[in-house]
């Protein structure tokens, strides 16, 4: 808003009683003495109001120009404006209060009342003129604005405005599915029909995906080719070539990762003995996850994790500790033979004394290491059996032991272990003993530290990734080193190996004048700001896809970008509810406090939602408030979809029997939807990660298995029937949330709504490898609430979520109101229920307790329960591997787990085998 106000131009004031008594009454000369000259006091009145009258002039000139119905004002513009007039406003304030000591003539109060309502007419008219503009546009341009698809459906009031409004800084504030992509490319077409030169307009988007969708909706809907719609990492790549003229080359992941695999190729051959070290330090202690305080409630639970924590060696057997393992594993690879706890035959025992077993003997040798679970004070950790005392007279005893019988005893201590100097004070005591220390070679590390599927490759994109993290978020290598703590072994090892890598890249870089993507925007705001009038004039329109999840380096380029007089015209849509790229650098509150940031700005906001169903909007706006920030905004469904999102409980006994029935559940769910007339491109599974999460990879087995096509992430991770023609219709997307951001489906199916490390959200954070390189505290519930937002609003139609018995996410307990629990042999419902279930007899007990008719284990696709039949009662007879339909059987609970039993008025129903 500018400076003037809609208040009224107050009327000319009439001399107030007194003062007319005083004119009239007071003497000429003691009137003169007291007030000045009347004449000279009338000339200067005369000749204000006539520059006033100038002034007002030129103000009417300007007006004409710049209120001429043909384009937006924009803020700058209105606030020049708004200058001149308000100092008119002030004048003309003066000038009607002056009115001692003449009396007005006629005519000065009708050129004052002029002047007044001219003021009035033009700050009236200032007040009105852009939503005059904008309703005069939106009946201009209706054409534009319907029948905007094969549905014929139309533009909606808000989305139009959105397209039409055009100050300095545009932001549209929306929610999942209100149509921002729509609005972005009408926005484009809009421009162009008005006259815009496409070459001069710019959309910038987080991902190729969106940009190819931007393209593709210009290029079908409007025929639009020639705008310019990049990456931000090929706009910024622009913008600084112009600058270098070209000179730098650049380069990508790819580039990055081979860099990588090379340096720590040359490093391992012998290059540098210290990379070496921290690097096999690391291996060995790669598939150690240590309980970290901040995971668990209380301490009590922390100390308890870690006291049942076993930690398995690289030669395969379970030591007790951290340490012990760090042992063993530097035994194992320098290829030194040793038991673990293996009796010490030798050494004394008596009635009060169980056989001694120190931790490792070196049977080639004759030498034995006990490590000592001791501060540098002598005190035991909390979560040990003894005192410290009682540990200490222990250890006391077992010297006494060796200096008895001769034999030799080598001893480390926890704290050398988490000072990281215990391989050290190995190496060195064994040696002295004549200890032969042989380093096992890198590549059988590799093949005991990595199991199958994690393989080198994996680690190097690990360091890739880091390297590529510290430039996100602007990291260098003496910053990170401070960080890092020795008290996560694995964290650290990989800090010390990421950071030596990372200074080598950049020296690579620099020597070689390459530019990876992150030096690319920050090359292009220092261009911009070197040259603004260069860069700000090239485009009149740059349009942004997706703000919320704008990394910080390329908000401050489209702060250079628009900063100036005759900077193009910022566009921004996005949704702050589905912010969840923090990790890669984005800041939200940019979005949310985006007038802060940027100045005043024309901001609409889109509430009709057309993607989802009704119940799923609500749910997920639910699930939104219960983040502590975000932009309030109530959206109101639109698309006229009705559904019962349904929960459905699955349970194993381990992992991959869980992850077999994950896959087995999703395939019969998509069968189904397929059954029921969908194709398969109508249906989208979604998981928290997609790497590494193994149910991920059991679903698209299950869906081969039944021959469905599917889609996952990358290129070739697709699958297509034998016999299905070359480049038919999509399949099943598989995807992880982060992809499935701005896509939809009528189908969704989301899988492992769980706790735990893979889940919905995982509140297990372990010691996370990356952690070093990234904004930690970004890493939030509120992040991965807005995670699981963006996956719930996929949905066009329908909604499954798939959760694991006893782990399941606290995010359904936020939307619990809105779902119906699937009937499930593992989930039958609340103790005391009577419910009817369908399942499979898997197993029938030979021998039940005399009281029951039958017993034993019922199956369906969720997992198994117990059940049981009573004698007294009559119950109908069931037959192993038989399918029933089970009415009227009672959920009960036997020492804490849930069981099926029958009641006097169960009843059941044979189903033939296949029939649904
Ligand atoms: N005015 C409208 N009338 C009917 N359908 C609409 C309208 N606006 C948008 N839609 C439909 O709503 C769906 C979502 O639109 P679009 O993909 O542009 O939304 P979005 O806001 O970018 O979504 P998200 O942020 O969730 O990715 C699309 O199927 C689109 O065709």
């Amino acid at each position: 808003m500018g400076t003037v106000g809609t208040n009224e131009i107050e009327s000319v004031d009439e001399p107030s009683l007194p003062v007319r008594l005083f004119r009239r009454y007071a003497p000429d000369p003691l009137v003169r003495l007291w007030l000045g000259d009347p004449d000279e006091r009338r000339r200067k009145f005369e000749s204000a109001l006539a520059t006033l009258e100038d002034e007002l002039a030129s103000l009417n000139e300007e007006q004409t120009a710049l209120l001429d119905g043909e384009h937006y004002l924009t803020t700058r513009e209105r606030r020049g404006f708004s200058e001149s007039l308000q100092r008119a406003i002030d004048e003309y304030d003066e000038l009607r209060s002056t009115t001692w000591p003449f009396p007005y003539s006629s005519n000065d109060r009708d050129r004052l009342d002029s002047i007044r309502s001219e003021l009035q007419g033009i700050t009236a008219r200032l007040d009105g003129y852009n939503e005059e503009f904008v309703e005069r546009q939106l009946e201009q341009y209706e054409n534009l604005f319907t029948d905007i698809d094969e549905a014929d459906h139309d533009l909606n009031r808000d989305q139009r405005k959105a397209v039409v409004r055009n100050d300095e800084y545009n932001q549209v504030i929306a929610g999942a599915g209100t149509g921002k992509t729509l609005v972005l490319t009408h926005r484009i077409a809009y421009q162009i029909e008005r006259g815009v030169d496409p070459d001069r307009i710019a959309a910038v988007t987080l991902t190729r995906n969106a940009r190819d969708e931007i393209q593709k909706r210009l290029d079908e809907r409007f025929g639009i080719t020639e705008v310019t719609v990049e990456t931000f990492h090929s706009f910024a790549n622009g913008i600084a070539r112009q600058a270098t003229d070209g000179h730098r080359s650049t380069i990508d992941d790819r580039d990055r990762r081979n860099f990588v695999e090379e340096r720590i190729r040359d490093k391992l051959d012998g290059d540098d003995a210290a990379f070496a070290r921290h690097y096999r330090q690391f291996l060995t202690h790669y598939s150690t996850e240590t309980p970290v305080p901040n995971d668990h409630e209380s301490r009590a639970e922390y100390v308890r994790a870690r006291s049942e924590r076993s930690y398995e060696t690289l030669a395969g057997e379970t030591v007790a500790s951290q340490a012990e393992k760090a042992i063993a594993d530097f035994l194992f690879t320098h290829g030194v033979e040793y038991q673990y706890e293996a009796i010490a035959e030798w050494a004394e025992t008596g009635e009060d004394r169980d056989v001694y077993s120190p931790d490792f003997s070196l049977p080639e040798y004759d030498i034995t290491i006990e490590h000592w679970g001791i501060d540098e004070n002598g005190a035991v950790a909390p979560w040990f059996a003894w005192t410290s005392e009682e540990y200490r007279e222990k250890l006391a005893w077992a010297r006494q032991q060796f200096a008895s019988s001769g034999h030799t005893l080598v001893e480390t201590y926890d704290f050398e272990y988490w000072a990281g100097t215990l391989e050290k004070a190995l190496t060195h005591r064994l040696a002295r003993h004549g200890v032969r220390l042989d380093p096992m070679s890198f590549d059988d590390l590799v093949d005991h530290a990595l199991d199958d599927h994690e393989r080198e490759q994996h680690l190097i994109g690990l360091f890739a990734k880091f390297i590529d993290n510290a430039g996100t978020f602007d990291t260098d290598p003496d910053e990170i080193r401070a960080d890092l703590s020795r008290h996560d072994p694995r964290e650290y090892h990989f800090g010390v190996c990421g950071s030596i890598l990372l200074e080598e890249y950049e020296d690579w870089k620099r020597r070689n004048g390459l530019v990876d993507f992150d030096d690319m925007i920050y090359d292009a705001v220092a261009a911009v700001r070197e040259d603004p009038d260069r860069f700000q004039s090239q485009f009149e329109h740059v349009l942004v896809d997706e703000f919320q999840d704008v990394a910080i380096s390329q908000i401050r380029l489209l702060d250079a970008l628009t900063d100036g007089p005759d900077a193009p015209h910022l566009f921004c849509v996005g949704d702050d509810w589905q912010s969840i790229y923090a990790f890669r650098g984005a800041v939200v509150e940019y979005f949310v406090d985006f007038e802060e940031y940027f100045g005043p700005a024309a901001i609409t906001e889109l509430r009709e939602t057309y993607r989802c169903p009704a119940t799923v909007l609500e749910a997920s706006t639910d699930l939104i408030a219960n983040n502590p920030t975000q932009i309030e905004k109530s959206p109101v469904a639109c698309s006229g979809r009705e559904t019962t999102p349904r929960l459905h409980v699955l349970d194993g006994y381990d992992e991959w029997q869980y992850a077999d029935r994950v896959g087995e559940y999703a395939a019969t769910l998509v069968e189904q939807y397929l059954n029921e007339d969908s194709d398969p491109e109508d249906v989208m599974i979604l998981s928290r990660y997609d790497s590494g999460a193994p149910f991920v990879d059991q679903v698209k087995e299950a869906l081969e298995a039944r021959s469905i096509p599917y889609d996952g992430k990358a290129d070739g991770d697709r699958y297509r029937p034998d016999g299905a023609p070359a480049g038919s219709g999509a399949g099943v997307s598989v995807f992880s949330a982060h992809q499935a951001k701005g896509r939809e489906a009528p189908h969704v199916i989301l899988l492992h709504v769980a706790r735990g490390e893979d889940g919905f959200a995982p509140d297990v954070r372990n010691n996370e490898l990356l952690n070093p390189v990234r904004d930690v505290s970004a890493n939030t519930d509120a992040e991965e609430r807005r995670l699981f937002y963006v996956a719930l609003t996929r949905s066009e139609a329908t909604l499954d979520l798939l959760t694991k018995a006893g782990e399941e996410s606290g995010f359904l307990d936020e939307i619990d109101a809105y779902l119906a629990r699937s009937e499930s042999v593992v989930d039958p419902g609340e103790v005391g229920d009577r419910v009817r279930i369908t399942a499979t007899v898997a197993t029938l007990w030979d021998d039940p307790h005399e009281s029951q008719a039958q017993a034993g284990l019922l199956e369906d696709e969720s997992g198994r329960i117990k059940f049981v039949s009573w004698e007294r009662t009559d119950p109908p007879v069931v037959a192993e591997g038989a399918t029933y339909v089970f009415d009227e059987v009672e959920v009960s609970e036997y020492n804490g787990d849930r069981e099926i039993h029958f009641t006097e008025a169960t009843t059941i129903h044979e189903r033939e085998p296949g029939n649904q």
